[in-house]
């Protein structure tokens, strides 16, 4: 259950829908539904219908979740559509959960950098696995002299991804952006990609208006223009949180394959069907790159994630098997405790 609100609106353009509401109205928990804008540490902000609240949070919450707040505290996590995670780096191998209830994510990678696509595979291959769609952005295309031959050559490393073209200088593209910018979204890609830049202009000038009043009358008025969780002009909202830009792959077989989805159709063609396209005769894949209809550097972009995650996924095994043990460990001294005091 949840306490309904007359401000359905404000809840609408975080991304509230009538799916929401039905998962909201057959929870176990009350509370006043909203959408968590930050998470720091077991509290999280919540944007309700009433504005922001802070609220302490016991359980697992990401910048994105819908959540109901009772008392203070999140009093229930509504379940995700999509998840996107990433590879903890250094240390923990627990996958970090970056933003929860994504639709659409724009891999944004400048038009003079286009060659290099290593970087957007793994993008594409992450969003995929998310649940989400990613739409390739190619950025700064007023630096290029050549759209469409980098246009096509993206096109190339994602098959099945839109790839549309933008420059926040002329504006062209912005509007293409926009369209595909579905539900809520997030911007990925290397630093300097322009994200922030492309970020602004599908805010577009009445938030930066909003932003500048606002700065203006401060006088006691809480002012601050948080980057969080912004509704688009056009519907949908841009998630735009610290922490998405380094992305390492991890459990991503899924996304994996979809992003390469040209090469897993070679692969039905290899003699063996666990192929592992190294050595084996009859492979189809090392084949199709021998003949030139497989560019031998999206080969390798797909042998390098797939090592990569197989070694996430591994890391895991290997600390989930010393939990175990640990485990064991415990459950035999006990054991052998039982043992000693019933022989006394
Ligand atoms: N020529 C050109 N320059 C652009 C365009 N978009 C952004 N830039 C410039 O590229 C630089 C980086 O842009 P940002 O928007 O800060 O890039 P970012 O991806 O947010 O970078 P990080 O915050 O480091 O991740 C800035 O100097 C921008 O002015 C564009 O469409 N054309
Ligand atoms: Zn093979």
């Amino acid at each position: 259950m949840f306490t309904s609100s007359p401000h359905d609106s404000v809840l609408a353009s975080y991304g509230w829908d009538g799916s929401w509401e039905q998962l909201a109205s057959t929870s176990d928990a009350s509370g006043v539904p909203g959408r968590v804008a930050r998470v720091d540490r077991g509290r999280v902000d919540v944007l309700t219908a009433d504005g922001r609240v802070h609220a302490s949070s016991r359980g697992h919450c990401a910048v994105g979740d819908w959540v109901l707040v009772a008392d203070g505290a999140v009093a229930a996590v509504l379940p995700r559509r999509t998840t996107l995670a990433r590879a903890a780096t250094s240390g923990r191998s627990e996958a970090q959960v970056l933003a929860a209830n994504v639709d659409t994510v724009l891999v944004t990678v400048p038009a003079e950098s286009a060659a290099r696509t290593g970087r957007v595979e793994r993008l594409v291959a992450l969003a995929w696995e998310s649940g989400a769609t990613p739409v390739l952005v190619v950025t700064k295309i007023d630096r290029t002299d050549d759209l469409a031959g980098v246009l096509s050559e993206l096109a190339l490393s994602a098959p099945g991804v839109e790839v549309v073209g933008v420059s926040a200088v002329t504006g062209e593209g912005v509007e293409d952006v926009a369209a595909a910018a579905r539900g809520t979204t997030v911007l990925v890609g290397p630093s300097g990609a322009g994200k922030s830049t492309l970020a602004n202009a599908l805010l577009g000038a009445d938030v930066l208006a909003v932003g500048a009043v606002r700065a203006v009358d401060g006088k006691g008025r809480h002012t601050t223009v948080h980057r969080e969780l912004l509704p688009l002009p056009g519907g949908g909202v841009l998630v735009d949180t610290p922490g998405l830009r380094a992305v390492g792959i991890r459990d991503a077989a899924e996304g994996i394959e979809r992003a390469f989805a040209d090469v897993v159709d070679l692969a039905d063609g290899c003699r063996f069907s666990d192929c592992a396209h190294e050595h084996e005769p009859g492979c189809a894949v090392r084949a199709a790159v021998h003949d030139d209809e497989l560019p031998e550097r999206r080969f390798e972009a797909y042998r390098k994630l797939r090592r990569e995650d197989e070694w996430a996924a591994a890391r895991t095994d290997a600390r989930l098997a010393s939990e175990r043990r640990a485990r064991w460990k415990q459950v035999t001294k006990d054991q052998r405790a039982r043992y000693r005091a019933r022989g006394r």
